[in-house]
């Protein structure tokens, strides 16, 4: 293990421990990466909703990155919960400062519960400070429909969102599909700025067990990316890491419960990931 790659999230603290922070350093840890944080946030959260949001100031920002920078060889990195322009501002001013490279965005802006992780006017700081420096951003429907202005209702206007985004200067995009209508499966759709696009379906899970999905899956994308594979092949495992993860619930809380990030290591993968045309 002399030669495990580092790398970094830059994200909030879930005391709950199924989303943020922690939902990637398990992520992390399964997939054979060493996890260092820089921590944007603290949330008071379970799985029945949130209850407080304490951000951390400027300077607490600056200084843990700077203790990554200073120190570490980053192989890639991910940004989740940022909460405000401020914070936004600092993390890209680190990405730029240490060079770090294979930089995935998840733009988080509003929890499952439907509690808001992102300021409003931070939305701004986002699109113009950070996605330029996204290598993938990650968007979910709803957020995706924010960052290109557009209503995403089939695969037509899904497309033109996903163009919309890439002219923030961001390489590549992934709209994922855990919002989308359909009852069967779940369609997550890469778009690159080179014209590659991919598109990943699975079989959609009917259960409570969904918080974090988002987290863990560019958390799996970030770590398989840092151990040097190809980006269509890390996103094709980042799925898979997250199908099995919500194939094999917990059963944990009251409410939208944790996903499994143990399963895909412990019951493997069942092949259900197809890639569509
Ligand atoms: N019920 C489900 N069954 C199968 N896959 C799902 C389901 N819900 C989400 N996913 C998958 O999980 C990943 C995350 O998608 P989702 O759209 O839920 O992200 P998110 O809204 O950012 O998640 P969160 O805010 O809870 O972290 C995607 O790969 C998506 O296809
Ligand atoms: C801290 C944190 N980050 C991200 C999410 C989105 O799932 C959440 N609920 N909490």
């Amino acid at each position: 293990m002399g030669n495990i790659k580092q790398v970094l999230t830059i994200a909030g603290s879930d005391s709950g421990g199924g989303a943020g922070i922690q939902a990637d350093i398990k992520t992390f840890q399964e997939l054979g990466v060493y996890s260092t944080s820089v921590i944007t946030a603290v949330t008071a959260q379970n799985t029945l909703g949130l209850t407080g949001i304490y951000p951390m100031d400027r300077t607490a920002v600056e200084k843990q990155l700077k203790a990554i920078g200073t120190d570490f060889q980053i192989s890639a990195l991910k940004t989740g919960m940022l909460f405000n322009a401020d914070i936004i501002e600092e993390a890209a001013r680190g990405i730029k400062k240490y060079g770090w490279q294979n930089v995935i965005v998840d733009p988080v802006m509003i929890a499952k519960g439907g509690a808001s992780l992102l300021q409003q006017e931070a939305v701004d700081a986002l699109m113009n400070c950070l996605l330029r420096l996204a290598t993938v951003v990650t968007p979910n429907i709803p957020e995706a429909e924010v960052l290109s202005g557009l209503e995403i209702h089939d695969s037509v206007s899904r497309l033109r969102a996903a163009k919309w985004i890439l002219a923030t200067g961001a390489e590549a995009v992934v709209i994922k599909g855990g919002h989308g209508t359909d009852t069967n499966f779940t369609e997550d759709f890469y778009l690159h700025r080179n014209g590659d696009t991919l598109t990943m379906r699975s079989p959609r899970i009917h259960t409570n067990h969904t918080h974090g999905t988002g987290c863990t899956f560019s958390a799996a994308l970030t770590a398989e990316l840092a151990k040097g594979n190809p980006l269509q092949k890390s996103l094709y495992t980042a799925k898979q890491f997250i199908q099995a993860a919500i194939s094999h619930p917990l059963n944990i809380g009251a409410g939208h419960g944790p996903t499994n990030h143990a399963a895909y290591h412990k019951f493997g993968t069942k092949e259900e990931v197809q890639l569509v045309q």
